[in-house]
Order: structure tokens, then C-alpha cells, then sequence
């Protein structure tokens, strides 16, 4: 892995506008009958501009001028895939377990403000944009999910994909909002490379970066809200070993600072009373599926990373390593088909 030498431009601007940029590259073996696919993609943390308790549409207009400048020097550097924090456009305000006014923040995955303000972006630089929202879905009650809505350099939305695993963790009471989604492991085609967004909590789950890797995946986003005391010890190691797991590269992406509420809450695990959810930590990277990975961003201070990678090394590496050739995912479909069954009997030998 080399550092970019990215453009002067981009970088007094990233001094000018107060965040950290980096940009790293991955190589790859040159091929005799393939050209290289290079991609640059760019990753996105930061935290929220103004207090929790200022009017919603004040929040959400911060964010996307604060997003919007951000991305400006993301395509000054050439990115051709950005992607965003999980729920960027507001605070990470499900610990609270209040409705009002977080559910406010929840739009229509085609058509709310921020899906249109993204569009424009995408158009505006030949950019694909991964931007993780609250949707509302108002095809089916005005439901909330947690969904990642991909829209193509073209400007027309993909496609959108919703989180698979809800956190029951500590402060994380996101299972008040809204359910485990429901549309499996799409994988979007774009002009740039096969993308797919492993939300969150899903970053635990070893078989949900599978199956986004057995459709096909060849760059998957892993957009996060978590915190120091709950995760950071894992956080070097999962995607990581995600990328290592399903010869592809992973981006692992956090928000940075901390949210104060203005109604304490608990979480039934005999805290005190607290009015944040702690302290997130920023530390964003890329991963490679040979196993080499970017620095991560700063742990306190808005970013933007860059990596550019030429994504012939996830063929390289599977020629070399041949995990899907040996994962034996035919005997683990049966026995967890088994597994599953409430008549399920553990397979333990006992004298
Ligand atoms: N946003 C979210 O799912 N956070 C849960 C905590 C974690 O996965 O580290």
C-alpha cells in the first residue's frame, strides 16, 4: 500500500474546512488479459454541527452543507464511490427511546430531501453516493427502517438496502425504531465495480459479509455508529477479517464526538440516568483481501479517507487462497438448515 499523492487543492481545502484528509492506495498484479479496474473510493466521518435539541431541519440542512463541502474535495480527488455514516443526516438518538422528534428525521428512500440532495451530488461530480438514512417507507404504513440508499454517477437511485441486524446492546436501543430488514443481500452493479453495504451491526455477523460476497460483492461499505467502551477493541479486526474472509475489500466507516440529549435515559442495566450514548470514535479504514488495510482517520476529527484499489486483486487472492472453492458452504447449509429446527439436537459426543 502507497500513500496518494492527492491534489493540493483537496488538501488546503480540508485544512480550510477543518477535517482530516488522507488517500491511500492498493496494488494489485498486473494481468495479461485483464486491464486493471481501478477504483477510488471515499469514506466519510464527522460529527453532527449543532446540539440535538436545535430544530430538526436546521440539523439536517448543517448536515448536508457540512456533507456537501466535504464531498466537494472527495471529488477533487478523484473519488468515484462516496459513502457516509450510518444515519448521517442526525444524531444517533435511538438510545434515547423517544419518538419525538427523532422519528422526524425519517424520509422517503426515493424521494425524501436528502435522497434529492444526494442525486445532485452524484450528478454534479460523476459520483456514486452511498447514503445511509432513517427511511420512512410509506408503501407500507410508514414503516422505519434503517436503510442505505446507493444511488448511480448518473443520478438515479439504484437501489436501497436495509440493515439485517438490530443491536440489543447497552445504550443501542435501535429494536424501538425499527425492525431487522428484509431485503437480503443485494449487491449494485455500478460503473464503477460491484458495491454492497453491510450496515453496522451487521459487521459482527460473519455471515452476513458472506453472503453480500456470494452475490457478488467486490467493495462492501460497513457505515457505523458505535463507541469507545462498547467496541473499539474489535473494531481494527472486523472488517478486516471481512476482507480477508471474502476476497473483497471492506470500508469501515464511524461518526466521531459525542451527542448530549436533554432528557437522561437508561437502558435497564442499573446505570445512572445519562444524557449520551459515549463517545464515538471515529477511526475509519479501508481493508484489502490480502489482509493489508489503510490507517484509520482520526479518532476525534471530522474526515475523508481516499483509497484507490484495483479490484483484480479480489480474483487475485481468491485464485490464491480459493476460500469460496473450499468454504464448504453446502454441508454448513444442511447442518444449519438442521440447526435452525426447534427439534434441533446439538451433535455432542458424550462417553
Ligand atoms: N449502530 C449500531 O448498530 N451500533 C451497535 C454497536 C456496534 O455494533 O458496535
Amino acid at each position: 500500500m502507497r500513500e496518494l499523492n492527492l491534489p493540493a487543492a483537496a488538501v488546503s481545502a480540508g485544512r480550510e474546512k477543518d477535517f482530516e484528509l488522507q488517500g491511500y492506495g492498493f496494488e494489485a498484479a498486473a494481468e495479461q488479459l485483464r486491464t486493471p479496474h481501478v477504483v477510488r473510493v471515499g469514506l466519510i466521518q464527522n460529527k453532527i454541527p449543532l446540539p440535538t435539541d436545535s430544530p430538526v431541519a436546521e440539523q439536517v440542512a448543517a448536515l448536508h452543507k457540512r456533507i456537501e463541502e466535504i464531498v466537494e474535495v472527495a471529488a477533487i480527488c478523484g473519488v468515484n464511490v462516496v459513502c457516509f455514516q450510518e444515519a448521517w443526516t442526525m444524531p444517533f438518538a435511538f438510545c434515547t427511546r423517544e419518538k419525538l422528534p427523532w422519528t422526524e428525521f425519517a424520509e422517503s428512500a426515493e424521494e425524501g430531501q436528502t435522497t434529492k440532495f444526494c442525486q445532485k451530488l452524484a450528478k454534479k461530480h460523476n459520483m456514486v453516493v452511498v447514503s445511509p438514512i432513517l427511511e420512512r417507507d410509506d408503501v407500507h404504513g410508514g414503516t422505519l427502517w434503517n436503510t442505505a440508499v446507493v444511488i448511480s454517477n448518473s443520478g438515479s437511485v439504484l437501489g436501497k438496502t436495509r440493515k439485517n441486524h438490530i443491536p440489543r446492546v447497552g445504550d443501542f436501543n435501535e429494536s424501538t425504531y425499527y425492525m431487522e430488514g428484509n431485503r437480503g443481500h443485494p449487491v449494485f452493479q455500478t460503473q464503477f465495480g460491484r458495491i454492497a453495504v453491510n450496515i453496522c451491526f451487521g459487521r459482527h455477523h460473519p455471515l452476513n459479509w458472506l453472503m453480500y460476497s456470494i452475490n457478488g460483492a467486490e467493495i462492501i461499505f460497513n457505515p457505523s455508529a458505535t463507541i469507545g467502551e462498547l467496541s473499539e477493541s474489535m473494531w481494527p479486526i472486523e472488517a478486516r477479517n471481512a476482507a480477508i474472509a471474502n476476497h473483497c475489500f471492506t470500508c469501515a466507516i464511524n461518526r466521531v464526538g459525542t451527542e448530549h440529549y436533554m432528557n437522561a435515559f437508561t437502558s435497564g442495566d442499573g446505570r445512572k440516568a445519562h444524557h449520551d450514548l459515549g463517545y464515538f470514535y471515529g477511526s475509519s479504514y479501508v481493508a484489502a483481501p490480502d489482509g493489508s488495510r489503510t490507517p484509520g482517520l482520526s479518532r476525534t476529527q471530522d474526515g475523508l479517507l481516499v483509497a484507490e484499489m484495483d479490484l483484480n486483486l479480489c480474483r487475485q487472492v481468491s485464485d490464491k487462497w480459493n476460500f469460496k472453492m473450499t468454504g464448504r458452504y453446502e454441508m454448513y447449509a444442511e447442518e444449519l438448515a438442521k440447526a435452525v429446527q426447534p427439534d434441533f439436537t446439538p451433535n455432542i459426543i458424550r462417553e
